[in-house]
């Protein structure tokens, strides 16, 4: 809805209402079309000023409605009728003005900003372009490069930006509304002829096909497969290149092959899933909107090594004082120094000054003794974990909350070590800390209310995405990830190579392969979970019972490299070899082929040829499975949390929506009938057979996913 009214005697004043973003619903188009038509047609009106409800201008076009069949006036005619009309059309820009509401203000004569304001055409990251003519008027009135990058990269730029750039006339501190009416007043009457961005010129810069061809390349690279940031830049360049009009039926057309897509369903869902996950709740009845947290002004931080360093710097950052305590001298001198260069940087790039001085260290334990919450990041052992949360429970003061960043160990047998077990969670944080925007909130058996709101706000706070899961092996991320590295293991004795593998998995979308990105975690790590775990023996066994461990299927591949001492990059050797020790580029390795062959030939495993589509299914199915069983465990209380840890936290295309996301899209039936498939091939792979969760969902007819959550919880009310 929008609704006019007359103010300063001859300003209308158009306010567009559908809280909370003023999104342009097929309601608040029509109220947009006919207040403009009354505004233009009073005769005591004499400009206009355009303005949101609540502070907020507008949040773009209605995403709720593009699932359903569209109704109501359309956005360009009615972005057109403003800037065609003859009275001068102003917006007044406060909160935010994105997407559609930002060429809704690139229609107006004028553009008045709140200095707080946000602005941008975020339509890419939804698998869109800005198709209310935005690709077309931006290079209009920016030039072609800065259009470009806003449209390619979808970010928002602040008051200050838009002003240097030319997408607004005036930034104010004071009231917005009342600015932009005395800026009406002001312009009433004059010329609007040159203050109709369709009719610009647009800038051709000089080496026009060079640019292009440049911004293609750099979009088809980080784009990992995404198809709308590409035609972003083949809208622009109609822009550059054709009429006003031509270029508006090009852009209409590009914005015809985005808008149905499985990509713009994909990065849509995930928009609703990061919000969905905010409106957490757990099975002892915790929840987003009645538990209270507690505030946290104080902080420990136990560990410095890269985790703990991370850590401390994103507290600092969010405005905490931080202790941060390391028992050894060397790993507390490299910290330090570590700590303040990441701070530095931190606050180059965010244009404020460092905080280094909201962190205080400490060689000594008791230095935690009156903060308010302590991570523990200490070496991923039981044993050391068990005896520190013996150590907190007798110093902290009364009501500290103790977090473990453990990325896999038990949180319920971590807070049976403490005298208040109700006061532990797990906050477990993603490499490096300050940066990965990830969360995993682990609620124990006995973790109270307040511990989970308190560290959920926390994560909330410190800028990430926080997620509430139960307490299992691994978590949720975690847990999916070990079937997935398993069959790749399996693959390469089977024919494949790292090489293959990996290609499959970046070509898909995934920023790194499975063998890539173990090199660079280190392949120590699950090494050392192995063997915790039982399950690496001397690697010189040979036969089928060498590769069987606790009646199951293992590939010992991994365990082999260790004892080679091929750790990955750090040791500039691991499934690739690199140029030296810390090394970052891959390269192939044929010491590892001639390793392949040799295993193989000793186990007696004829190699096969592999393909892409096998890479791909047996991985992701094997995950996805995973995913399904965390389901119907409880570990994760919807589809949406697997989706955003997997988005935030391991790679996995935001444009394919998430694993749980692409199983429904790939058919819920034709992934169970490929698992049947491969645990008829593999019965000794536990992994592979399916789960029932994804069988009821497939008898129940494959529900689409927002309908899963009943049939869990129907699935749960029978247990
Ligand atoms: C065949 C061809 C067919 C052609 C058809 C053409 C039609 C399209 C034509 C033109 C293209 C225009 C496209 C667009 O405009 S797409 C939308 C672009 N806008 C955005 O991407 C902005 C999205 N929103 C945000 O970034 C943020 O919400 C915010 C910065 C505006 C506010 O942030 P914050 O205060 O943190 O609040 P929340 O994010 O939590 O949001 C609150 C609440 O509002 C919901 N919401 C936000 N934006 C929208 C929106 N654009 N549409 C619908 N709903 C929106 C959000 O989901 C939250 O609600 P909740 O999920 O219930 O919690």
């Amino acid at each position: 809805m929008a609704q006019l009214s007359i103010v300063s005697g001859s300003v209308g004043l158009i306010t567009l209402q559908n809280p909370p973003v003023n999104a342009l619903s097929a309601a608040v188009r029509q109220g947009i079309v006919d207040t403009v038509e009354k505004a233009l047609s009073d005769p005591k009106v004499k400009s206009v000023v355009i303005r949101g409800q609540n502070g907020v201008f507008c949040g773009g076009a209605d995403i709720k409605e593009f699932g359903t069949k569209m109704t109501g006036p359309h956005l360009i005619p009615m972005i057109h009728a403003i800037e065609a009309g003859n009275k001068p059309m102003v917006a007044a820009i406060e909160g935010s003005a994105l997407g559609g509401g930002l060429e809704l203000a690139l229609g107006c004569h004028y553009r008045v900003a709140h200095s707080k304001a946000r602005l941008g055409l975020p339509e890419v990251t939804l698998g869109l372009l800005p198709a209310a003519a935005g690709s077309q008027r931006l290079p209009r009135l920016i030039g072609v490069p800065a259009a470009l990058n806003l449209i390619t990269t979808g970010r928002h730029v602040t008051a200050a930006e838009a002003l240097q750039l030319g997408i607004v006339d005036q930034v104010t501190d004071h009231d917005t509304v009342d600015t932009a009416v005395k800026f009406a007043l002001n312009v009433a009457g004059q010329s609007l002829d040159a203050r109709r961005i369709s009719t610009f010129p647009c800038p051709r810069p000089a080496e026009l096909d060079a640019l292009f061809e440049d911004a293609m390349q750099k979009v088809r690279k980080s784009a990992r497969g995404a198809i709308a940031p590409v035609a972003c830049v083949q809208a622009v360049r109609a822009a550059a290149t054709l009429p006003y009009a031509e270029g508006l039926e090009r852009e209409r057309e590009l914005m015809a092959t985005l808008f149905n897509s499985g990509q713009a369903r994909a990065l849509q869902y995930c928009f609703f899933a990061q919000r969905a996950v905010g409106r957490w709740s757990t099975p002892s009845g915790a929840r987003w909107d009645t538990s209270k947290p507690v505030p946290v002004p104080k902080a420990a931080v136990i560990g410095l090594g890269t985790m703990g360093r991370g850590i401390a710097v994103a507290l600092a950052q969010t405005g905490l004082s931080v202790v941060a305590v390391e028992t050894q001298e060397k790993q507390m001198m490299e910290a330090k120094q570590a700590v303040s260069g990441m701070l530095e940087r931190g606050a180059k790039r965010r244009g404020v000054a460092p905080v280094s001085d909201k962190i205080s260290y400490s060689g000594n334990i008791r230095a935690v003794a009156d903060v308010d919450l302590v991570i523990e990041a200490v070496f991923e052992d039981m044993a050391v974990k068990e005896k520190l949360f013996q150590q907190l429970s007798a110093i902290c003061k009364p009501g500290a909350l103790l977090c473990t960043n453990t990325s896999a160990l038990d949180v319920d047998h971590l807070a049976s070590q403490t005298r208040n077990p109700e006061l532990v969670v797990g906050m477990h944080f993603f490499a490096p800390a300050h940066v990965m925007k990830l969360l995993e909130v682990v609620y124990g058996r006995r973790s109270s209310t307040q511990a989970v709101a308190t560290a959920m706000q926390l994560g909330k706070k410190m800028g990430k995405v926080s997620v509430a899961v139960g307490n299992c092996r691994g978590f949720v991320g975690n847990r999916m990830l070990k079937p997935y590295i398993e069959q790749a293991f399996y693959l390469l004795e089977e024919g494949a190579t790292p090489e293959l593998v990996d290609r499959a998995l970046e070509e898909f979308g995934f920023s790194m392969g499975v063998f890539r990105m173990s090199d660079l975690s280190g392949l120590d790590v699950g090494w050392r979970v192995r063997k915790g775990d039982g399950l690496v023996e001397p690697g010189l066994a040979s036969g089928p019972s060498a590769r069987v461990r606790q009646g199951r299927r293992y590939s010992p591949l991994g365990d082999l490299l260790c004892e080679q001492g091929r750790f990955g990059q750090k040791t500039g050797r691991g499934w690739y070899q690199y140029e030296k020790p810390g090394g970052r580029v891959a390269r192939s390795d044929p010491w590892l082929h001639s390793f392949l062959e040799g295993y193989r030939a000793r186990h007696g495993l004829v190699a096969r040829r592999i393909d892409h589509e096998e890479v791909l299914e047996r991985c992701l199915y094997a995950l996805i499975n995973e995913g399904f069983h965390i389901l119907e465990d409880g570990i994760a209380a919807g589809p949406e949390d697997i989706d955003v840890i997997y988005v935030f936290g391991y790679g996995w295309p935001r444009h394919r929506g998430g694993p749980m996301f692409y199983a429904g899209m790939v058919g819920l039936a034709k992934v169970l009938e490929r698992l049947e498939h491969y645990h008829q091939a593999h019965p000794d792979v536990p992994h592979l057979q399916p789960c029932s969760l994804l069988r009821r969902l497939v008898a129940s007819g494959s529900p689409p996913i927002h309908k899963w959550r009943e049939v869990i919880r129907k699935l749960h009310s029978h247990l």
